[in-house]
């Protein structure tokens, strides 16, 4: 069955593209927050790139992922709709459902984002693949490569820290140099039986660990998602001078920027 944009952003069953007993694999994107360090006037997510806004991106990514079932948006309570927003005809075709739900923090909209899945009939053994709308570097196919990695405690794109790392003091001047043997950096796409995060994120909540992503969560449970390599090209929007490197990797992979998934 094909899912398509919603502009009302109601809820659907499921799709069931598992074989029978199979674990179906989710997109969640949380598309709520405010970009306070980008500078710009609307949430970075709704800023234009090379044309479309940033969000489509990772829309388009996980809507021609054959693996994915489907994928819920997280927008704030009180956001706009999209064809109100936008040229309804810009999100036309991709595979997507809203969930106005997004919560105060990352953590918070990805945990209401779960609910939103489960409400749609996602199960607790299935698999969810949470990426940030702030990431427009997303290709198919690494979407694709992180879910063969579906066993385990899940898995997580990330790339090897490949700068020499500096701890600054209080004048910040560099103070000494840290070992980055082992150092990874966290992106998404992160993967996680849907269970396993709402525990693990409901569990941080009642401690009180601020958890920046969903593999802090479920480490704190003891688990150990797999790193798995991802991309330059898949870097997070953040700051001002990031949206023209974002539109230099758009630019090198030409189909990101069509309107058709
Ligand atoms: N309350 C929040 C905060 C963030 N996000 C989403 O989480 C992703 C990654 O977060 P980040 O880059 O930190 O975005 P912002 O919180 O919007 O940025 P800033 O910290 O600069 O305000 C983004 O897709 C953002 O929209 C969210 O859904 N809900
Ligand atoms: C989840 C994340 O993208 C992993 O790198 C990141 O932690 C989220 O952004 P924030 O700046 O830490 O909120």
């Amino acid at each position: 069955m094909t899912l398509s944009f919603d502009p009302a952003g109601s809820l659907r069953p499921a799709d069931d593209t598992a074989a029978p007993g199979s674990p179906r694999f989710y997109g969640l994107i949380p598309c709520a927050g405010v970009g306070s360090r980008a500078g710009t006037t609307q949430p970075k997510q709704y800023e234009p790139l090379a044309g479309v806004p940033m969000l489509r991106y990772a829309l388009a990514a996980f809507s021609a992922s054959p693996s994915i079932a489907r994928t819920v948006l997280v927008l704030a309570p009180g956001d706009q709709s999209l064809h109100r927003r936008f040229d309804e005809a810009l999100f036309a075709g991709l595979r997507f459902d809203v969930a106005y739900c997004g919560g105060a923090s990352r953590q918070a909209s990805v945990r209401n984002g779960l609910d939103a899945l489960v409400a749609q009939g996602a199960g607790a053994d299935d698999w969810v693949l949470v990426h940030d709308a702030a990431r427009p570097g997303l290709l198919p196919g690494m979407i694709e490569n992180l879910v063969r990695h579906a066993d385990g405690d899940g898995a997580l794109l990330a790339l090897p820290v490949a700068d020499t790392l500096k701890r600054a003091d209080d004048t910040a001047c560099s103070a000494g140099t840290v070992s980055r043997d082992g150092l990874w950096q966290a992106q998404t796409p992160q993967m996680f039986r849907i269970g396993r995060l709402m525990d693990a994120l409901d569990q941080a909540e009642a401690s009180g660990a601020v958890v920046t992503d969903e593999a802090s969560a479920v480490e704190l449970l003891g688990d150990r998602p797999v790193l798995v390599r991802g991309s330059l090209r898949n870097f997070k929007v953040t700051y001002p001078e990031d949206f023209a490197l974002a539109e230099c990797f758009l630019a090198s992979n030409p189909h990101s920027s069509r309107r058709e998934p």
